[in-house]
């Protein structure tokens, strides 16, 4: 990953005193030199196409040309996966290209128009469409001979689905739904695509069906003709307007007066409804709901690798930059040497790799437990709806933290366009509404909990990521003193949750003498936030602690400290951080905040020199990072006289405007 200019000195000598392999560090992370090469080969592939390059940097565009410049790359970046599949070149995966994961968003930089087909529309086909609706339409839409979107939220409704007002009424006469939008709160609203881009989509409508209503069910709906693209009747659609970021994706509006599709046109997989109007209850009711576990699940890799762009560019830039003495009369020191600078960006580091890590874990249990849902075992589902719910909350929050503290600690030049850090930080605070609102989630979570803690006082057995809770009931760890390890860190942090849990539960009971339960349960919302993040927190860390030290096993001694170390840092902070909750519930005492301020301090002191292989070795390419202040060879007062140089408005030395305004203006004050 050299580049053909000559790299800066200060970054060159950096690079000479890391002390571990970054190639092996690379295909550690990417688990195995064979992905690594796919990745790399994929990238090339894509990024030496000269078309899919942006000759004026975008965002200098008008709404219209970056929507517009977004449907060529999209359309472009399909034919080309379709080319390498006709190759027969194995392994290709076109969600790789097309989401959230690096080339994703380097070839979208600002996150493009048919995502939420792949990851949406397509899903929730397979998860709920019976297998002929499958045979149906997957190969359509899979070779995007249709382009769908996922029509859940309306004006009025996003969070509560249950109060959605769109409304998919049987008529047994015509073997129809007929589809209708009552009122303006009812017009589906942010759908991915739907303004301009798609001509189908799974809307979500209430079903009514001999005269009762039977709840929230998906329908696959034609919007648009497929040559013409023009609404079909009854069909009124458009786009909402600019956003604060993901302005590409074209989210739109969309409206049903009297729209007719067939009975075969509902997504039958769960729910049924006979050809008489017979409804047939689905197994579970939230199996409706499993398109956006599938989403929450991949936001999770989304968040790890946005956030491993954003450190990449802020330490890149630290270690070039050169500013303030530390010490009277002598040189400027690189930016990386202030202490608080290396404190808003190691610790950054360190949750890339725990999100990474968590988000495999979790993507191996969504697996797991879809294959036993397949089979009718419906076990484990709530388990990995309350897990999911949490990591999307706090994965997506202190990724929009972090990214926002990187564009901090690379000063005023971190505020233009060109450092990179805007896109970035479009994607991931967007993550924090869409796909659940992160308060929302935790609230899923500590619902949840409270049942985990109801079963665990009766004496029964918990799932895996609660067990701790029976550990705690059985006073198995309430009397240790508090350990500053990660181990040790750990079991303070599960120590607090189940205190935290059973606190808020007491609130709760006590609350429910006098309130209804909802209502008890809103009163307590404060504490119930709070236990759901301090569980969430020991996962990410036991998470960590286990996959770590199985896959550091065979790795060089060097590599296996770094990652130990980044670990540390990454516990230290957590418990700091949190030293609130830790003093109140985890035996935790003032002495042990100080000898933790200690740690920090060492381990920033002892990554300093190892940190730099660390972020070379995520392996984005220039283009993948799209910053000024990223790039390889750390030429960046160069990189940004050369962006500056593509403003539209330095392609001539004197704008329009002075002879128009300015002029006049000025001689008129003479
Ligand atoms: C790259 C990515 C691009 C993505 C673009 C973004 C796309 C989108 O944003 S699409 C729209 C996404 N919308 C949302 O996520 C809406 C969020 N709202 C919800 O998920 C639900 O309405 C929710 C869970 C908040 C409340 O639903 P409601 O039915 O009222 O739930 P509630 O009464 O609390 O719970 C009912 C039961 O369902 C369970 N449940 C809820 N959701 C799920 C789920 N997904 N899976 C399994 N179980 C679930 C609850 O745990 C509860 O179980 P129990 O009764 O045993 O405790
Ligand atoms: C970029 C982007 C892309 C999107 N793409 C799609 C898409 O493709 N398809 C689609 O259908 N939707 C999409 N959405 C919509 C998204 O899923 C919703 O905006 C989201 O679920 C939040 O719902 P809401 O907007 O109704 O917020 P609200 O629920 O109105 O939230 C407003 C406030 O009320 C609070 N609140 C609401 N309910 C509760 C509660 N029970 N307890 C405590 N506090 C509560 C929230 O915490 C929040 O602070 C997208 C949104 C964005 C921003």
């Amino acid at each position: 990953m050299t580049s053909a200019t000559k790299v800066n000195p200060d970054l060159s000598d950096e690079r000479k005193k890391v002390e571990f392999d970054v190639e092996e560090f690379t295909n550690w992370y990417y688990k195995g030199a064979e992905n690594v090469a796919e990745k790399r080969f994929l990238e090339n592939f894509f990024l030496s196409d000269p078309e899919l390059e942006d000759k004026v940097p975008t965002s200098y565009l008008s709404h219209k040309e970056k929507y517009e410049n977004a449907v060529r790359k999209a359309v472009l970046v399909v034919n080309k996966i379709k080319e390498l599949q006709a190759d027969g070149r194995g392994g290709v995966d076109i969600y790789m290209a097309l989401l959230g994961g690096t080339l994703g968003t380097a070839i979208f930089r600002e996150a493009n128009p048919i995502t939420v087909h792949f990851v949406m529309f397509l899903p929730a086909i397979m998860n709920h469409g019976t297998s002929d609706q499958q045979a149906e339409w997957i190969s359509r839409a899979w070779n995007c001979n249709i382009i769908g979107t996922y029509a859940q939220t309306e004006l009025g409704h996003g969070t509560y689905i249950r109060g959605l007002e769109t409304t998919a009424t049987y008529d047994p006469k015509s073997k129809e739904f007929i589809l209708n939008s009552p009122n303006l709160t009812s017009y589906k609203w942010w759908p991915g695509g739907l303004g301009h881009t798609t001509n189908y989509a799974i809307v979500i409508a209430q079903l009514h069906s001999l005269g009762k209503c039977h709840g929230i069910q998906p329908f696959i709906v034609q919007l648009r003709d497929e040559e013409t693209h023009m609404p079909l009747k009854g069909i009124k659609i458009g786009e909402i307007g600019n956003k604060v970021g993901m302005n590409t994706v074209n989210n739109g509006f969309l409206a049903f007066d009297n729209v007719r599709i067939p009975l075969k046109n509902m997504l039958m997989k769960n729910a049924k409804v006979l050809e008489d109007g017979q409804f047939i209850k689905p197994k579970s009711s939230v199996l409706t709901y499993g398109t956006m576990m599938f989403v929450r699940v991949v936001i999770l890799k989304d968040m790890a690798s946005y956030l491993s762009k954003a450190v990449t560019i802020a330490l890149r830039y630290s270690m070039v930059r050169r500013q303030s003495p530390i010490e009277p009369n002598k040189p400027e020191p690189k930016i990386i040497e202030h202490v608080t600078q290396q404190y808003k960006i190691f610790p950054a580091i360190a949750k890339v790799i725990v999100f990474k890590i968590t988000a495999e874990f979790l993507w191996d249990m969504y697996n797991q437990v879809t294959h036993d849902l397949d089979k009718g075992d419906l076990e484990r589902l709530p388990e990995l709806h309350a897990i999911s719910c949490c990591l999307k909350a706090v994965c997506t929050n202190e990724a929009a933290q972090a990214v926002e503290i990187c564009r901090l600690s690379t000063g005023g030049h971190g505020y233009l366009n060109s450092a990179g850090f805007q896109d970035i930080y479009g994607m991931v605070t967007a993550a924090q509404t869409y796909e659940g609102e992160n308060t929302v989630m935790f609230l899923q979570t500590a619902r949840y909990l409270i049942k985990c803690w109801e079963k665990a006082m009766n004496g029964e057995k918990l799932t895996p990521t609660v067990s701790y809770l029976e550990n705690f009931i059985k006073g198995r760890n309430s009397r240790q003193s508090f350990q500053n390890s990660p181990s040790g860190i750990l079991k303070a942090f599960q120590l607090a949750a189940a205190k935290k849990i059973a606190e808020s539960n007491k609130h709760l009971e006590e609350r429910k003498k006098y309130l209804s339960p909802e209502e008890a349960t809103n009163q307590t919302g404060l504490e119930l936030i709070n236990a759901s993040e301090l569980h969430c927190q020991a996962f990410l860390l036991q998470a960590t602690i286990e996959v770590l030290e199985d896959s550091t096993k065979q790795t060089s001694l060097q590599l296996r400290s770094v990652l130990k170390d980044l670990l540390e840092l990454y516990s230290v902070d957590l418990a700091l951080r949190y030293t609130g909750s830790l003093l109140e519930f985890a035996n935790m005492t003032s002495s042990d905040i100080e000898f933790l301020q200690r740690s920090l301090e060492a381990l920033l002191k002892k990554l300093r020199y190892n940190i730099l292989g660390i972020v070379d070795g995520f392996d984005h390419p220039d283009q993948i990072l799209g910053s000024v202040l990223g790039t390889y060879d750390g030429n960046v007062y160069e990189n940004l006289i050369n962006a500056a140089m593509k403003s539209p408005l330095n392609q001539e030395d004197v704008n329009k405007s002075f002879h128009l305004y300015l002029k006049p203006f000025m001689k008129s004050n003479l």
